[in-house]
């Protein structure tokens, strides 16, 4: 647990980039620092591994008063993230993954051994151990920061804007990746955006700064978009708040109809009152939409529409499923099983029907 008792900086000058935070950041758990710029994000991010001392109020790290220890060694247990990854040009990619082993006096062949483990476990191919980051992607050079931060496997990792100099496709690969990570690892992160979206989708729980280094809501994130505290941070969330309430809301108790789905040998004429029937093979998996009326011989032989997106039941959220039925040409969304086959079909208005789950706050789940 990361916590912040009261911490205020305030820069000579007289800016008061951070004022009065008081926070904790849960172990095992993503924090992520949102809002506009200036707010004293990146400030309050690098008070916990002291690159920034505060002007009053402390910073604890499992208790622990980072004063206490050295700069050096408590950075050792403290993985940092930048944007632009800030790899060392000159060095190969497996020795600046390894900056930390070799300063930890790890011999240069274990040190190189976890370099090339760690490729592996950010999405970087080994081949690529020996060039320089010059050589790689603006993504590719982001995961081999993530793995230089992880090298030594510190319990903490912080990550200032680490995927927003990427454009928007690698930017939601990164982020899928660094959700799978750290569904491995657990490590306590505080994780600094600018952007509501990726804060939604990667926090546990979100602290919004507002100008003036003042917290203006601490929250988990269905509740932030359910209940945002005042003006700014309703402005801050932006539109469509409702329906990205929606993320938030299971499908795992949605009561889904067997009426419109038939397999492909039935008769298209038994099935000429329903307006949409949706063909499956004999796994149940969907093969398409038609329209039975006026069809002869076998749904399979019938002209079929694509099937288009699907939601897999549980494990896919209420807007997944509500964006499968808008795109559906007969206005039913079709849910599946883990093997792809048909459990049943739901309209707009039973999803929208779901309770979301705006109440549960952080300190439940953590
Ligand atoms: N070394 C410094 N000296 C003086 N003022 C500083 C210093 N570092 C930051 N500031 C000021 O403190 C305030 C907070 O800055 P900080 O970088 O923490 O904000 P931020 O929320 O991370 O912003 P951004 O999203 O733009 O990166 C700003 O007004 C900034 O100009």
């Amino acid at each position: 647990m990361i916590t912040f008792e009261g911490v205020t900086k305030r820069y000579p000058g007289g800016t008061v980039a951070l004022d009065d935070v008081s926070l904790e950041c849960p172990t095992g758990r993503i924090t992520v620092f949102v809002g506009t710029s200036g707010g004293g994000k990146t400030t309050a991010l690098r008070t916990i591994n002291r690159m920034v001392e505060p002007t009053s109020g402390r910073v604890l790290v499992d208790g622990e008063d980072v004063r206490e220890k050295r700069p050096a060694e408590l950075r050792r247990g403290i993985g940092y993230v930048i944007q632009h990854a800030g790899l060392f040009p000159h060095r190969t990619i497996e020795d600046n993954i390894a900056t930390v082993p070799y300063l930890l006096g790890w011999n240069k062949k274990k040190a190189r051994e976890r370099a090339l483990e760690l490729m592996e476990r950010v999405g970087l191919d080994r081949t690529m151990a020996r060039r320089y980051p010059f050589q790689l992607s603006g993504g590719q050079q982001q995961r081999v920061g993530v793995a230089r931060a992880l090298a030594a496997d510190p319990p903490v990792m912080l990550m200032d804007e680490p995927f927003s100099a990427v454009d928007p496709v690698v930017r939601a690969e990164l982020q899928d990746e660094f959700l799978r990570l750290q569904d491995e690892l657990h490590k306590t992160i505080v994780f600094v955006t600018h952007d509501i979206d990726e804060a939604i989708k990667l926090g546990d729980k979100i602290a919004v700064f507002q100008t003036g280094g003042k917290l203006v809501q601490v929250d988990s994130p269905e509740n932030l978009l359910a209940h945002p505290a005042d003006d700014f941070v309703a402005g801050f969330i932006g539109q469509n708040r409702g329906i990205r309430t929606l993320s938030f809301a299971t499908t795992s108790g949605l009561r889904l109809s067997d009426d419109a789905v038939r397999p492909g040998s039935a008769d298209a004429a038994d099935a000429a009152g329903l307006d949409w029937v949706l063909v499956v093979d004999d796994e149940r998996r969907p093969l398409g939409w038609t329209r039975p009326a006026g069809a002869e011989g076998t749904l399979a032989e019938a002209r079929l529409d694509p099937v288009g997106a699907t939601f897999r039941v549980g494990a896919d959220s209420v807007r997944v499923a509500l964006d499968a039925a808008v795109l559906s040409p007969a206005g039913l969304a079709v849910g599946v099983d883990d093997d792809g086959a048909v459990v049943g079909t739901a309209a707009g208005t039973d999803l929208l029907a779901v309770p979301t789950h705006g109440s549960s706050g952080p300190e439940d789940d953590g």
